[in-house]
């Protein structure tokens, strides 16, 4: 993705641009100078673009401090003097965020070339690409994530498996779900099988990924569905009347051995039953938290396991 863009040191980070003054030297063929009467008239309305540090525009109409005065026209002059000045200054993209209910601007934007970048549930993104080429603007989220949890009970080698309401096979499967946003991968393992069948859990491992694209139960997107191992730590089920048809402990060897499920469980089935028979640091991929570098922020890193003499191999 590297291409003729501005080198970074050259950019301020995150500042306000000063894109309501007139711009002396500049007088469009009209006779009127960038940063015209709408222009600041828009700056006085509340809204302050904010430049990148990749050297992108950014407009918040949320900032307007009276949006329903603002008529679609004025909105529609200002940015297209704006744009105009932000191609001139060598800016390389603009990023537009309109809560929903100003979206009769959606419309204004769109005939200046924006389009959607995402949405969210009270605003979208429109975005408008300045630079030369193709965009080189990162696109949204491209996946959806689903986990599912074994429970295994190492005691009776028992494994808690499922099968879903709303499928036309009733196959066995692993209970499971989508991940909620800001939600890590084992609390969600745990947290669907506990709503989808009462049973409660610890995280161990995880077991396997699936990448599946163009996925028609993720609106056409793709879809990662990651299964974990789980220790559970309760055993009555009580299992959820809508999503679930049947629920039960069965022997992990049954499930390895039966054509009654779906291709990933019957892999997965077969590779808890060697981790359960040879020891399960053979197909375990664990855990370990490290600091980000953002700032309070932290990351889980997902690996084998590695013998301490590598894990603690620093120069001194
Ligand atoms: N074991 C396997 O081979 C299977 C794996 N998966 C994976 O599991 C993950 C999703 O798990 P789920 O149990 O489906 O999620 P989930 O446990 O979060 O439940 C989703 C709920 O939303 C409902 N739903 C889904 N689409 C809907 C729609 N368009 N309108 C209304 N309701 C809707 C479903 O009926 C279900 O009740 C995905 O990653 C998927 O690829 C799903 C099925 C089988
Ligand atoms: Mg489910």
């Amino acid at each position: 993705m590297l291409g003729a863009r501005a080198p970074r040191w050259a950019l301020p980070a995150r500042r306000a641009l000063n894109w309501a003054r007139p711009q002396p030297a500049r007088v469009p063929p009209g006779g009127r100078r960038l940063g015209s009467s709408a222009g600041r008239s828009l700056a006085a309305a509340g809204l302050q673009p904010q430049l990148d540090k990749f050297g992108a525009v950014t407009v918040h109409l949320a900032q307007l401090h009276a949006p329903d005065s603002l008529d679609q026209v004025t909105f529609q002059r200002w940015l297209q003097e704006s744009i105009k000045q932000w191609r001139a200054e060598g800016r390389i993209a603009v990023w537009l965020h309109i809560p929903i209910l100003q979206s009769k601007f959606i419309a204004t934007a769109a005939l200046q070339g924006f389009t959607f970048h995402h949405a969210e549930s009270d605003s979208s993104t429109l975005t408008l690409w300045l630079g030369e080429g193709h965009s080189r603007l990162p696109g949204y989220a491209t996946h959806q994530l689903g986990v599912a949890g074994a429970a295994l009970d190492v005691d009776t080698g028992k494994v808690l498996v499922v099968q879903d309401k709303n499928k036309t096979t009733n196959a066995w499967k692993f209970p499971g779900g989508l991940s909620d946003p800001g939600e890590d991968i084992g609390n969600t393992a745990v947290r669907e099988v506990f709503e989808e069948t009462g049973i409660k859990s610890e995280f161990k491992s995880l077991l396997s990924v699936r990448q599946q694209h163009r996925h028609p139960g993720a609106f056409g997107i793709s879809d990662m569905y990651i299964i974990c191992r789980l220790q559970p730590s309760s055993f009555n089920i009580s299992f959820c009347q809508q999503e679930c048809l049947r629920c039960e402990w069965m022997d992990l060897e049954e499930l390895a051995k039966t054509k009654d499920t779906t291709p990933i469980t019957s892999s997965v089935a077969k590779l808890l039953l060697y981790g359960y028979r040879e020891g399960f640091d053979k197909i375990d991929i664990t855990m370990r938290e490290f600091p980000a570098v953002y700032t309070g922020l932290f990351y889980k890193l997902y690996h084998r396991e590695l013998p301490d003499t590598f894990k603690n191999m620093t120069e001194l």
